[in-house]
């Protein structure tokens, strides 16, 4: 799984990694959440009906009800990925839920919500449980002028309501850190995504022991 803020680079480094696989001989599937147009959430958008959901789109949990579902509609493909790949990436997973909503409700990796998303998602809809998170680790402001830049490019990846508040990338940045060091749901491994990744090092150095 691949986490960190928008623009960190997850997508660069989610295609560095297949590219590098593949040079290996190694198949890769990748998903990437949330699915825009393929989503709850999405076709709430397009159908013009996300204004009228009102409570709903104010509350952290209403939101992140609608991120789980969106991962749950894509359990049964994962599975199959699972099975006939090698490897399967997920740009975001069940950990953005965690880091952003708790980010949004002010809470830490130990709180009410990150228990309550890991209840929902792993226990309730048994969604697949990652073997390794990769957190692409950059100063928030960079994430910023990252995410900035790539809107001037490619306007389907226009910012949200969320990417544009400062105040909650950071909050964000701080509990995907706590989440890393406690190793929720799965083990982390911090990737420095400040300047260019060497993605076939990388590689190397998660399938040595
Ligand atoms: N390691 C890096 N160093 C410099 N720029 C990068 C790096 N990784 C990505 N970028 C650039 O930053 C922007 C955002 O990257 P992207 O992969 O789309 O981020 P995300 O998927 O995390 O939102 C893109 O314009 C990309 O070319
Ligand atoms: C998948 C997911 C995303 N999000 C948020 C994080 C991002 O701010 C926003 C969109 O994510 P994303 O599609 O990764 O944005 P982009 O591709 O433009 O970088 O949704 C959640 O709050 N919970 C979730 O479960």
């Amino acid at each position: 799984m691949i986490e960190g803020l928008d623009g960190a680079g997850k997508r660069t480094l989610a295609n560095g990694l297949t590219e590098a696989l593949g040079a290996q001989g190694r198949t890769v599937a990748t998903h990437a959440f949330p699915r825009y147009g393929r989503s709850v959430h999405a076709d709430l958008v397009r159908d013009g009906l996300y204004g009228r959901l009102g409570d709903l789109s104010d509350s952290v949990y209403g939101m992140a009800v609608l991120y789980a579902l969106d991962r749950r509609g894509a359990a049964e493909e994962i599975r199959e990925d699972l099975e006939k790949h090698d490897v399967v990436l997920l740009d975001r997973y069940v950990a953005s839920s965690a880091a952003y909503s708790a980010a949004r409700l002010h809470q830490d990796e130990n709180g009410e919500f990150v228990r309550w998303v890991h209840e929902l998602e792993i226990e309730r809809f048994g969604l697949p449980v990652p073997d390794l998170h990769l957190l692409l680790r950059v100063p928030v402001e960079v994430a910023a002028e990252r995410a900035a830049k790539r809107e001037q490019h490619d306007e389907s990846r226009a910012r949200d309501i969320y990417e544009s508040d400062g105040g909650l990338q950071a909050r964000c940045g701080v509990v995907y850190d706590g989440l890393a060091k406690i190793g929720w749901l799965a083990p982390w491994q911090v990737v420095d995504g400040r300047s260019n990744v060497n993605f076939s090092s990388l590689l190397e150095s998660l399938f040595t022991p």
